[in-house]
């Protein structure tokens, strides 16, 4: 385990949590009835699209149910691949085809990159439709990897290639003859007929350790409230340092103090630019540059601060006094003025939430196996 994975083991130990995830009730409550609902549905699937997070290929996927989904047909959707780093993408399209499983990273949001998905759903349902009149397809994946998303847009799609077809198609399937029942799907194409259920089955994901744990709360799969935003936040700063990234936002860093250096220089005289009336800019704009402002300032913290720091970030003691500095800069950056143990809760919340919308540069979390 690295330095990142025993400070959060250190941290989520102080919260009287054990490091083996196993007996943390992450899910409370619903995992052996979901589990059951899944297998129940996952019998009537001709092929299974199984969503996961680009940015956490092997930690988004629910092991129990693994064994289940290699017996069936399955394409792997690697979902948010905006939110990815691309140049490490294409060894996860090798690694899971050297596991002899067909994936493909894809963005819910964009229509050409669904396309392309239900290109390659068709190609390997080919054999398939030779033998049978009705097809169907379910989508299922852990929470918040984008199954409603992908759905929707499943559903733009089907309804152009097919407009008759009313908001929900029902296809009338069954697994066995005699046992036929109706389900809602759309229809994505015909002769035979493929239908694309319109219900994702959601996955218990697989915490095997508090890291993977970690890993699903900074994505968004586990609620924040299981281990705490603090924690989260610490977990990812471990991350960044660990890995140093960023040192890679040296020039973010470099160009705003030319920036501030310009700002001062213009102060001296007067500029009849300055006299005249401030053109409304629309909101929209303007809310996107604040965000893009807010993330470069973040950014400029985490250099200056991790740039500055001369201990040893292979040390877990060492690194938790830099992550503390950070907590510090970062309170500065996002110009938090509240007190103290507000203001490292809000500190989280923000960081995070620049991280989860991608404003901080793509990511993959996990390791490619060796
Ligand atoms: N950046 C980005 N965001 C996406 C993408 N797909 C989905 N999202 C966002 O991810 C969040 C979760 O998407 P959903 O479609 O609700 O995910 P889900 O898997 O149905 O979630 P549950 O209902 O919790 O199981 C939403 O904010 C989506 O807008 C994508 O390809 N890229």
């Amino acid at each position: 385990m690295g330095a990142a994975g025993k400070i959060l083991k250190k941290g989520l130990g102080e919260m009287g949590l054990n490091s083996g995830g196993g007996n943390i009730n992450w899910f409370p409550g619903h995992m052996a009835a979901a589990t059951r609902a899944i297998n129940a549905r996952l019998k009537l699937a001709d092929l299974v699209i199984e969503v996961r997070d680009s940015r956490i290929p092997l930690s988004s996927a629910n092991q129990d149910l693994q064994p289940r989904l290699s017996t069936k047909l399955r394409v792997i959707a690697l979902n948010k691949k905006d939110l990815a780093n691309p140049n490490i993408m294409h060894k996860w399209v090798d690694y899971f085809g050297s596991c002899k499983q067909d994936c493909l990273p894809i963005n819910a949001h964009s229509r050409s990159s669904v396309q392309k998905l239900l290109e390659l759903v068709e190609l390997k349902l080919k054999e398939k439709i030779a033998k049978e009149p009705t097809l169907l397809v379910m989508v299922v994946g852990v929470p918040n990897v984008g199954k409603s998303a992908l759905i929707n847009c499943i559903h733009q799609i089907a309804s152009s290639r097919f407009p008759a077809q009313e908001k929900k198609k029902r296809a009338k399937v069954g697994p066995l003859p005699g046992l036929t029942q109706d389900i809602a799907g759309f229809k994505i194409a015909q002769r035979p007929s493929i239908y694309v259920l319109d219900t994702p089955g959601v996955l218990v994901p697989t915490i095997p350790d508090i890291e993977t744990g970690l890993k699903l709360a900074l994505t968004g799969s586990v609620k924040d409230s299981v281990v705490g935003e603090e924690r989260i936040a610490q977990y990812l700063l471990a991350v960044l340092n660990t890995r140093r990234t960023p040192f890679h936002w040296r020039s973010v860093h470099d160009n705003n103090l030319k920036g501030l250096q310009k700002g001062t220089d213009d102060k001296h005289g007067y500029n009849l630019k300055d006299l005249l009336p401030k053109r409304r800019i629309l909101p929209v704009s303007s809310d996107v540059n604040y965000v893009e402002g807010v993330a470069k300032e973040v950014q400029c913290a985490l250099y200056s601060s991790l740039s500055e720091f001369k201990g040893d970030l292979e040390d877990e003691n060492e690194l938790e006094i830099l992550i503390e500095q950070q907590f510090e800069a970062l309170q500065k950056a996002l110009k938090i003025r509240n007190k103290a143990t507000e203001a490292r809760m809000m500190v989280s919340k923000k960081f995070l939430t620049l991280f989860r919308a991608g404003k901080l540069g793509p990511f993959i979390l996990d390791d490619v196996p060796l």
